[in-house]
């Protein structure tokens, strides 16, 4: 036996004193604890010689680890933290002892369990008494914290390797707590779209149901359609490995983005925050609506595609970690978690609610909601610490929504629906509706824009024509070769413009079809109605309404007057280098020295590139605009939208859980005893009797399991009833 903390001689007297009151309580089941990470080990234990009635105010005086060397080692285990059960920390005795230890897990050897025992000394009301624990530890090698073997990762660096025969790997993004993830180039993909995101788990013990579950849940997310939620195309498995294809965003996280204002130390726009508010409000009011919580929203987790949000792992943590419990249990920031969550009283909807809360705090003041020292102490301050309160510079309506967000009881805390249903960010999508839409003016605007295109590149050619037929003999070489390369630049000219004219060509009418479809039937009534009268149609938007794109200000869609740089004369040089170099081959040009016919040039084809780029950017921001439009519409309108994906995701994805949730828990409990907890609890709560009575006889980690077993069923019943009676 090895002692981890040695005993000084007083303490030995007393145990020896008190050494005929021994706890000695086996742990009943073994404790599953993921590589990698830091578990929270619950304990509950009634001395024999104190009545369970009794109460008194304890102190922890020691806690001895003691590993069994026979089947594991030692220096694989260590505990490092001890919430409860430190030295010296203080307890209620109130007729048992629970408390809970915390034990990290930094690697594990190539053995799955390991038997540790912990003797605990505990002083009740002066007496000493001692509990020995026993305690085993089953290290799950679970995907998301699985070591990658060096080979492994050498071979998914390869730079032109091929997955799935048909995603070549461009380059590796980055590396998260589920796997590397990687850029990818989808041959199969059509034009545009070929840019995605490869995550590869490496497999592990993934048992072979789990990744067939895992796979199904997966195909049921990849019907799952929203503007802000990053699209997940599709999962495979590939060797050892399972993958996830996933929508690519270039503007990498919100956590960077937020990074980047703070060291620039800029802060964000009140209406930039509304507006990546609104979009995170309707992206988790979709997938709340699918029954699908997200269990880790964070920063982090939230991208950025040219300035929309997208809401990234909806689902797969779930997904990954084979049980929602775990999946709660194990993320790995306590910054979003909410009070409920910590407090083991079973993750739901309100919990996302609560991490959005803690982001919207984040993008106003670039810190956490609830920042301290140490996880213990952030703890502390999520369970009972004071709700934050934005900055003057914010508006008190942006507060209020914040505090209620963050409400500490989270039946008090509303639902994404809610919120979007606030007058104030009714008030604010509507801003935004308008913003995006393109007025009558602006679609002439481009209208003109096109024909002055046309019109520059017509003098192009007509100054080509010139210098062919009168100038050309007169030229010296040199002067013939600077022509020559111009006639090819004038050849890409071309090129590009009837790309543009493709592309304006497609841009109008899908912006014919949108305002058809949106704004001229859409009357400002829509927002009144459903805001129960509380609503004034707002100011219309003024120039100065519209930040310019870039920077910490939201990118909208560029006004068309301000595409039309020709019409203001600004004829700088295109600012995407790429573009730049396409159409102006630099090196081609260094070599003529004549300034003025360089000069020349310029206006015509950087002005005209620098609207073809806006034009690009715009067609294929179009779709995502439109159907983020079509949401705030949906949401504003006060339809739940997706009915037809929604009951087929919702059965199939919450019957997987259900049934694997029943399945650990009665792996841990015994049938027999799950079922009888199952029916108790079910029936202390359709008797109002509170549910403390049941799931205070089960350690924390079970009763949230079973916690959620029945809030799932309770949905389930609720959307059958709900369908009765529509059938009905
Ligand atoms: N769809 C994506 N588009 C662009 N970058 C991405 C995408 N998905 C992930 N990344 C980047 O890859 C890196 C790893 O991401 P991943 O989501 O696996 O881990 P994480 O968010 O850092 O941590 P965790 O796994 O704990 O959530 C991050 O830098 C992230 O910004």
């Amino acid at each position: 036996m090895s002692i981890l903390h040695p005993l000084s001689p007083k303490q030995w007297r007393i145990r020896a004193l008190r050494a005929d009151r021994v706890w000695h309580v086996d742990y009943p089941e073994p404790i599953c604890v993921v590589e990698g990470s830091t578990t929270t080990i619950p304990c509950s234990f009634t001395h024999p010689e104190l009545p369970r009635q009794s109460s008194g105010v304890g102190r922890v005086v020691r806690v001895v680890w003691c590993p069994n060397h026979q089947i594991c080692h030692r220096d694989t285990y260590s505990v490092y933290d001890s919430a409860k059960l430190t030295a010296g920390s203080r307890f209620q005795y109130l007729g048992d002892l629970t408390s809970s230890c915390t034990l990290q897990i930094s690697k594990t050897s190539s053995r799955d369990a390991a038997t540790y025992r912990f003797r605990i000394e505990t002083n009740v009301d002066k007496e000493l008494y001692t509990g020995l624990l026993g305690v085993t530890i089953t290290v799950k090698r679970m995907p998301r914290f699985q070591e990658l073997e060096a080979d492994w990762l050498n071979h998914a660096a390869t730079p032109d390797r091929l997955v799935a025969k048909r995603y070549g790997v461009m380059q590796r993004l980055g590396r998260g707590s589920f796997g590397c993830v990687y850029l990818v180039t989808d041959s199969r993909a059509g034009d545009g779209e070929q840019l995605k995101v490869l995550k590869e788990i490496p497999l592990g013990d993934l048992r072979p149901n789990e990744t067939v579950q895992a796979s199904q849940e997966a195909q049921l997310l990849s019907r799952l359609h929203h503007p802000h939620i990053l699209r997940f195309f599709h999962s495979f498995l590939e060797h050892d490995t399972f993958c996830i294809i996933t929508e690519y965003c270039q503007d990498k996280d919100l956590d960077y983005k937020l990074g980047e204002v703070r060291e620039s130390g800029r802060s964000l726009s009140e209406s930039q925050v509304v507006d990546w508010l609104v979009q995170l409000l309707l992206g988790v009011h979709y997938m709340h609506d699918r029954r699908i919580l997200h269990r880790d929203l964070k920063a982090k987790n939230v991208f950025l595609k040219r300035n929309l949000i997208k809401i990234g792992d909806f689902g797969v943590s779930c997904l990954l970690m084979g049980s929602c419990d775990l999946a709660t249990t194990f993320t790995g920031t306590p910054y979003y978690m909410s009070p409920e969550v910590l407090n083991h009283h079973g993750y739901n909807c309100k919990s996302d609610i609560w991490a959005l809360g803690c982001i919207l705090y984040e993008m106003c003041c670039l810190s956490h909601a609830f920042e301290a020292p140490s996880f213990l102490s952030v703890v502390v301050k999520i369970v009972e610490g004071p709700t934050p309160t934005l900055p003057p510079a914010f508006s008190p309506d942006l507060s209020s929504v914040m505090q209620r967000m963050l409400d500490k009881q989270s039946s008090s805390r509303p639902r994404a629906a809610d919120v979007l249903r606030s007058s104030f960010i009714q008030k604010n999508m509507q801003r935004l509706t308008e913003q995006f839409s393109v007025s009558p003016d602006q679609s002439s605007l481009a209208e003109k824009h096109a024909a002055q295109i046309a019109q520059a590149m017509q003098g192009k050619v007509h100054l080509r024509t010139l210098r062919e037929r009168s100038e050309i003999e007169r030229m010296t070489p040199r002067e013939r070769m600077r022509l020559r390369k111009l006639q090819t630049a004038d050849e890409k000219a071309g090129r590009l413009r009837r790309l543009a004219e493709e592309k304006y060509r497609e841009v109008s009418a899908r912006r014919r079809e949108l305002r058809t479809r949106h704004f001229e039937t859409l009357s400002l009534d829509v927002f009144t109605e459903s805001t129960e009268g509380t609503l004034q149609p707002s100011q219309p938007i003024t120039a100065e309404d519209r930040p310019l794109m870039g920077g910490s200000e939201p990118m909208r869609k560029q006004p068309v007057e301000d595409m039309c740089t020709l019409e203001r004369g600004a004829h700088s040089i295109p600012v995407d280098p790429q573009l730049a170099e396409f159409y102006y081959d630099q090196e081609e040009f260094e070599s003529c020295s004549d300034e003025e016919e360089l000069t020349e040039q310029h206006p015509i084809t950087d002005s005209l590139y620098s609207d073809l780029r806006v034009l690009i950017l715009v067609l294929s921001q179009d779709s995502d605009l439109e159907a983020m439009m079509r949401q705030m519409e949906m949401v504003l309108e006060g339809e739940a939208g997706g009915e037809e994906t929604r009951d087929l995701v919702h059965s199939s994805l919450v019957e997987t859980r259900i049934q694997r949730m029943r399945e650990v828990l009665c792996g841990r409990l015994g049938e027999e005893v799950f079922l009888r907890l199952y029916e108790d609890l079910k029936k202390a709560r359709r008797s109002g009797e509170g549910d403390s009575r049941v799931l205070d006889t089960l350690v924390p980690r079970d009763g949230f399991l079973l916690d959620q077993i029945l809030y799932h069923e309770d949905q389930q019943d609720q959307i059958q009833q709900y369908s009765q009676q529509e059938e009905g």
